[in-house]
Order: structure tokens, then sequence, then C-alpha cells
């Protein structure tokens, strides 16, 4: 595997949760665990974005993104990456098409909170995505409900498990989704930049 690209060998399931991470705080760390307990994988790879496709913002540098996610999540079963700028992809579907011919036989599934959900539809080949790679949706305060009407839920809807099934995602062929409801943790990255620069030392 090329410097700097996480390793995993076949056989292996991986969690991906792709995010601007500006910062990473203790609401990704929740889902993380809850994906690693509830789905049962063996490792999640953070995939610290570029920059989100749908957001004008420009996010903090890279190396100030990295460290705080670090400081965060610091469990030998996560990986903290900048997989994206190295692969040179932006969007979600393009970097799942790359991770799948550059890990054969890992199985990943997609991880994200229901906001996300909402706006699924949005994205570039999401349905290429829901298709192609199982996907793993978290309860969040404010979009629990929503994502019960996105339109990705609903277009999807007979292929969605239970979640007290979620074990089964990584070994589904897909399309498979599926919600969990876990415990939520009302914190963003939104409302912390809302109190000010976070970057140590800034
Ligand atoms: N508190 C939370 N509960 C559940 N999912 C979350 C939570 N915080 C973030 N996520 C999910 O983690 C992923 C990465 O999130 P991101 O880095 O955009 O953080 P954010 O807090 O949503 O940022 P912002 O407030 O800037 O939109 C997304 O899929 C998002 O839905
Ligand atoms: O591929 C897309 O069109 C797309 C549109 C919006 C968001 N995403 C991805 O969704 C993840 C969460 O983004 P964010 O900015 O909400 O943290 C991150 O990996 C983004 O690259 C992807």
């Amino acid at each position: 595997m090329r410097a700097g690209f996480p390793t995993a060998v076949a056989g292996q399931t991986i969690g991906l949760l792709g995010g601007s991470f500006d910062p990473a705080h203790a609401g990704h760390a929740h889902i993380t665990r809850e994906a690693i307990k509830r789905i049962g994988l063996d490792r999640v790879w953070w995939l610290v974005s570029p920059g989100n496709p749908l957001k004008a913002r420009q996010p903090a540098p890279m190396a100030d993104r990295i460290a705080q996610a670090r400081a965060v999540m610091d469990d030998p079963r996560v990986v903290i990456s900048d997989l994206e700028a190295r692969l040179g992809t932006r969007f979600t579907a393009q970097t799942l098409r790359r991770l799948k011919a550059l890990y054969p036989g890992v199985r990943f599934v997609w991880l994200m909170g229901a906001d996300n959900l909402v706006q699924f539809d949005r994205w570039q080949d999401w349905e290429w995505i829901m298709r192609n790679v199982p996907v793993g949706v978290f309860a969040r305060p404010g979009a629990r409900l929503a994502a019960r009407g996105a339109r990705a839920a609903e277009e999807y809807d007979r292929f969605r498990l239970p979640g007290e099934a979620a074990r089964l995602l990584p070994g589904l062929h897909p399309p498979v989704w599926c919600f969990l409801d876990v415990p939520m943790v009302d914190i963003s990255s939104s409302a912390i930049r809302e109190r000010g620069d976070w970057r140590q030392g800034a």
C-alpha cells in the first residue's frame, strides 16, 4: 500500500466516517464507538475532507483538523486519515470507487449522521453509493425525524434493515442500509466554531 494510506486486509470490515471535522468533537467519537459496537466493525477510518462539495466555506487547514481529530479520538481501532486529499477526490462516490479498487475484499460501510441522510439525494451519484456500499445512519439531534422523510430513506425503504440487525450490514449485498437509533449527543462543529477559534495556539 502507498505511503500515507491506511492498511487493511481482505475480509476486514471498515466503517468510513467522512467529514469536515472542523473541528472534531465528542459527537463524532460517540457515533464511531456506537458503529464499532453495533455494526461489529474491525476499524473506522475518519476521512478528514479537503472540503465538503456542498459547503462554500473553507475549513481550517488540514493539519489542524487532523491534530484535533487525533486528540478527540485516541483509539487503536480508529484511523484518522487525509485519504481524500491523497486520492484527489472530493465527492464521496469518487472516494468509494477508489477505495473499493485499492482494497479488494475489504468490506466498507459508509457511516453518517441523520442530517446527511436528509440531503443525501443532492450528493453526486448518491444512488451509486446506495447500490454499492452498505450505509449506517446515526440519530442526531434535530435531524432524527427529518431523516425518516428524506428522499433517500423513502426510495430505499425496502432495503432498510431494522436497527437490531445492524451487524448484518457489512456482509449483505447493497443496497442495504440501517438507521441506528443511538442515544444522541447534542454537539456540532458549527456550535464550537461560534465560540471562537478552536485551534491550539490560535
Ligand atoms: N453529534 C452528532 N451526532 C450524530 N452524527 C454526527 C454528530 N456530529 C457529526 N455527526 C456526523 O459526522 C459526520 C461528519 O460531521 P461534520 O464533520 O460535518 O461535523 P458537524 O458537527 O456536522 O459540522 P457542522 O456543524 O460544521 O456542519 C457527518 O456525517 C455528521 O452527520
Ligand atoms: O459527494 C458529495 O456530493 C457530498 C456532498 C456533501 C457531503 N459529502 C461528504 O459527506 C461527509 C460529511 O460532510 P460534512 O461537511 O457534513 O462533514 C464528507 O465526507 C463529505 O465529503 C459528500
